[in-house]
């Protein structure tokens, strides 16, 4: 008997379809023109985009998956039992998705085993400054440890959005694709969490082109479009909502994204009590050897330990 699509398939096909609605909210407020900007203190801005996009996104989800679990970057107690306005309901799932071959490891997987991390504004900060360019909502779908779907989606991208999806095993869609160019390296780091110590440990890397551009999405972006060969944060600072969606999209397209020692962040449900991204972020392209590179960034590591 014909089983239907598989439950991540479903989640990623809703994913898109909510990424849709949210976007739609965050143009509006930028429309407008209050951003009711909150300081979380340490360099964390919030604006009532952020806000509303994740009411959005979590209540619907909630609605019609009440058994998955649910970490949502900002905190806010309304979308968790929120009357769901139609406008907001997960509908027209994309047949491309729902058809996906399901990797035969998630063709079972039931909703307790999942965790959707939800940045439902990335690059808040660029936001709040009008560079619209740079701002993604991520909605990454995790089972167990692993991000294995994810939408990275360009609210402002033609004044209409667009969502860039991938699901590890089964391939990405929404977008092309691009190698990054043959000749010099490009690494793209951020823009508004730059300090000495990156600085430094950047400086490193050179000869090279160094991009810098708001949120972890939009970065993961400028690698999948070719545009650079790598993400560089030598930091703390991300978080598992940052990292989750643009990991399985990468990751789907046959790139890598990791800690400084080459490990893979857990998404599992526990880590929503400490979602910090201790050892930093470095992704790489499909074509650009991952453990070259963090055999690169380990020696930069070790020089600036011992001139330290
Ligand atoms: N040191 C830090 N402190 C707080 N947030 C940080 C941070 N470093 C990175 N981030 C968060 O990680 C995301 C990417 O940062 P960046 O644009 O600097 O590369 C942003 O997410 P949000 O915009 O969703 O808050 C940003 O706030
Ligand atoms: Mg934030
Ligand atoms: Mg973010
Ligand atoms: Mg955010």
């Amino acid at each position: 008997m014909a089983q239907g699509p598989a439950l991540v398939c479903r989640l990623l096909a809703s994913s898109v379809s909510v990424a849709h609605k949210a976007g739609k909210i965050i143009r509006d407020v930028m429309q407008k023109g209050d951003l009711g900007i909150i300081d979380k203190g340490e360099n964390d801005l919030q604006t009532e985009a952020d806000r509303s996009a994740q009411r959005c996104i979590v209540a619907s989800f909630k609605n019609l998956y009440p058994n998955v679990n649910i970490v949502a970057e900002e905190v806010d107690k309304i979308s968790q039992n929120l009357d769901v306005p139609a406008d907001w309901l997960i509908t027209d799932l994309d047949p491309k998705i729902l058809d996906l071959e399901c990797p035969k490891s998630l063709q079972g997987v039931t909703e307790d085993q999942v965790t959707i991390w939800i940045d439902p504004l990335d690059g808040t900060s660029e936001f709040t400054k009008g560079l619209i360019d740079h701002v993604t909502i991520l909605i990454g779908v995790c089972v167990n440890d692993e991000a294995v779907a994810g939408v990275i989606y360009q609210p402002f991208w033609q004044n209409r959005g667009r969502a860039l999806w991938g699901l590890v095993g089964s391939g990405v869609g929404g977008f092309e694709l691009k190698e990054p160019p043959q000749t010099k390296k490009v690494y793209v780091t951020t823009r508004s969490h730059y300090d000495k110590a990156i600085e430094k440990f950047i400086d490193g890397l050179k000869p090279c082109e160094i991009i810098r551009v708001g949120g972890a999405g939009n970065k993961v972006l400028y690698i999948l479009e070719g545009k650079a060969h790598a993400y560089v944060y030598p930091s703390a600072g991300c978080k598992r909502w940052d990292t989750a969606a643009p990991e399985a999209v990468l990751r789907a397209a046959g790139g890598e994204l990791t800690d400084v020692y080459g490990n893979k962040y857990s998404y599992s449900k526990e880590n929503e009590k400490d979602p910090l991204n201790k050892y930093g972020v470095f992704a790489t392209a499909p074509s650009y050897n991952h453990t070259e590179f963090m055999k690169l960034i380990c020696d930069i590591q070790s020089k600036n330990e011992k001139n330290d």
